[in-house]
């Protein structure tokens, strides 16, 4: 048969096996045919689901933006203003998220403090002086002993004392990579943040220090009192994430795994000291986030307000697409939180849990490390920046490791939980009024990382409007799933993208420039924008000045790549303050609400 050849290059990836069999032939043009067939019928069941919803006033909102650019914490402002008593509800289960936020802060302060760059200046308990300062609390030794031979230090942290090598951590004091080739045009104006590429990711070789046993050390003895905190990680990881969710504990490198197949062979294991091939993978799992896949699975089957569709891993397109989008339509049967939770924390057992009982074990240990000078020395030296970064709680220790400690709304949008997958939220406004009563509202909060970016697309069908979220205090920062790449150049190729995309010529794009909070404390702490964007020249430093300036690159972007005119806009947020952005998502709606009438009407 001779091989024909056409543009489109899905051809040449589901042309069949040269050798195949007859039978095989047979089977797979059945299953082709098959899954064409409930293609065709998902296509008209869509096409009759939006009719009925424009009559049934369903607005349709989609989230969009990188990983940490605040999607779901908009989704939670959402909940709150909306659905208050949900929201409130609600609350006590991101307690756990809030945990293992902590757990993880804790962590990487260790692993700083562990893994010092090289010398000559390292850890503040490598001086004698600075030890009997900073840790009161007598060491334990025989714990020592126990978690520095332990083999199992490899996967988790908290245990390795291994002593500083040298070259273990790259420095690259040398100029910035010279422009990596990232997708997009890249007349770069955007400077790389070098010196943010490796301290998060100090190299690991495997192990070899074993059988020198040192003499515990102050840092030694505080790590064997916070050891319990690798117990309640693995505790809360096993609560959050559903069983059987495989994928769900791997850490989501994207540049490992650009494809489903790859994610799912990498996931990885807990037991397996950094096993074949992977070198990275004992650091890539202490290094990378948590997610979940999105789910009632977290929420231990109690939050059922939303529809689930699953992530990257099961590509649409396959057999499963099926499942996905019957899901779809299932959900709206299932009412607004049709089982919720039983009045958290009014049993008096809801408050009090085995985490919480060692985060307040631990309590006094965290606070000493977290307000220690030398240790703040290290941070500030490897320019960790925990405070800036996301699921930030340690200002708050002493209110939060309390056994009684009930989650804000503050706390629950502070909180940090990747998204993994695609998730519809629907809710009909509790407090019905005015013109919006009747009206229900599903929104639609995605996975911003760049692995997660192809599950999007199926979701561009039938939005009625679409708010981008761009971090721009990222402007110093790289992505986590691809080091190479300034945050804000990327966030700036991905609204490129979503503004030249075709099946959203019509949908109305809001831009929230978020974490303003953020960027004005690092432009006071004297951190030059112009540093890190060529074209901003010798403009002011200031919020005001760097939130127009950015505002207008986004609206020239906005203004040159959509394929028709339409109206822009944009607003500067800090998602997580409730004040600003209630009236911030008032506006929205407002906007949203008419602008689907306007195409009620049209039908
Ligand atoms: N200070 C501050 N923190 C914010 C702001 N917006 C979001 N955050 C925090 O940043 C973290 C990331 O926000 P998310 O809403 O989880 O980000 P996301 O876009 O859903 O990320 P993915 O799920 O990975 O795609 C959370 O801990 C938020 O609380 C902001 O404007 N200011
Ligand atoms: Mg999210």
């Amino acid at each position: 048969m001779p091989v024909r050849t056409t543009d489109d290059p899905l051809d040449e990836v589901l042309k069949p096996p040269p050798d195949e069999s007859p039978e095989d032939r047979t089977i797979r043009l059945q299953n082709e045919a098959e899954a064409k067939r409930v293609s065709l019928a998902i296509d008209a069941s869509i096409k009759a689901e939006r009719h009925a919803r424009r009559k049934k006033r369903i607005v349709r909102l989609l989230l969009l933006g990188q990983s940490e650019s605040g999607k779901s914490t908009t989704l939670r402002q959402f909940q709150r203003l909306y659905t208050p008593t949900a929201f409130r509800e609600e609350r006590i289960l991101w307690r756990a998220v809030i945990q293992l936020n902590i757990v993880r802060s804790i962590r990487t302060i260790l692993d700083a403090l562990t893994f010092p760059s090289t010398s000559p200046h390292t850890s503040p308990y490598s001086s004698p002086r600075s030890r009997e300062r900073t840790i009161s609390r007598p060491p334990l030794p025989n714990h020592h002993e126990q978690y520095n031979g332990n083999g199992n230090d490899t996967t988790l942290t908290f245990g390795s004392s291994s002593p500083p090598r040298a070259n273990r951590h790259h420095h690259h004091h040398h100029s910035p990579p010279s422009n990596p080739d990232s997708d997009g045009d890249s007349e770069s104006d955007f400077v790389h943040p070098h010196q943010y590429i490796h301290h998060h990711h100090p190299h690991r070789s495997p192990r070899s220090n074993p059988s020198i046993t040192l003499a515990p050390t102050p840092l030694d003895a505080l790590k064997a009192r916070l050891l319990p905190l690798r117990h309640i990680e693995a505790l809360l990881i096993a609560k959050l994430v559903p069983p059987n969710e495989e994928e769900a504990t791997h850490f989501a490198r994207a540049d490992a795994g650009t494809s489903a197949g790859a994610s799912s062979s990498s996931s990885t294991s807990h037991s397996g000291g950094g096993g074949g091939g992977s070198s990275t993978s004992s650091h890539a799992y202490r290094n990378q986030e948590i997610f979940v896949r999105p789910g009632p699975g977290w929420k231990g089957g109690l939050a059922r307000a939303r529809v689930n569709y699953p992530g990257s891993g099961y590509g649409y397109g396959h057999g499963s697409d099926d499942g996905v989008k019957q899901n779809k339509n299932n959900g709206s049967g299932n009412g607004n939180g049709a089982a919720r939770p039983m009045s958290a924390g009014n049993t008096g057992l809801e408050t009090q849990d085995e985490p919480q009982e060692v985060l307040n074990m631990c309590r006094r240990d965290m606070i000493a490390l977290w307000h220690d000078e030398g240790v703040r020395d290290v941070l500030r030296r490897r320019k960790i920046r925990i405070e800036e970064g996301s699921g930030f709680f340690l200002d708050d220790l002493e209110r939060l490791t309390s056994l009684k400690y009930m989650p804000t709304d503050d706390d629950v949008l502070k909180a940090r939980l990747k998204t993994v997958g695609v998730s519809e939220y629907k809710f009909e406004m509790e407090a019905t009024a005015g013109r919006d009563s009747g009206t229900e509202w599903r929104i639609v909060d995605v996975g911003g990382s760049r692995s997660q970016r192809p599950t999007w697309a199926p979701f561009f069908d039938d939005v009625d409007a679409i708010i981008f979220l761009a971090p721009i205090s990222g402007f110093d920062q790289v992505l986590s799933e691809d080091r190479t790449v300034n945050r804000l150049e990327d966030s700036v190729l991905l609204w490129k993208a979503v503004c030249s995309n075709k099946l959203l010529a019509n949908v109305d794009l809001v831009l929230f420039l978020n974490k303003c909070d953020i960027l004005e404390k690092k432009l006071k702490s004297g951190i030059q924008v112009s540093k890190y964007i060529r074209s901003y020249g010798d403009r002011e430093n200031n919020l005001d000045s760097v939130s127009k300036y950015l505002r207008s690159k986004f609206s020239a972007i906005h203004r040159e790549y959509s394929p028709n005119p339409r109206k822009f806009y944009a607003f500067c947020t800090s998602v997580t303050d409730t004040a600003t952005t209630a009236g911030i998502i008032a506006s929205v709606r407002d906007m949203v609400i008419r602008q689907h009438l306007k195409q009620s009407k049209l039908l």
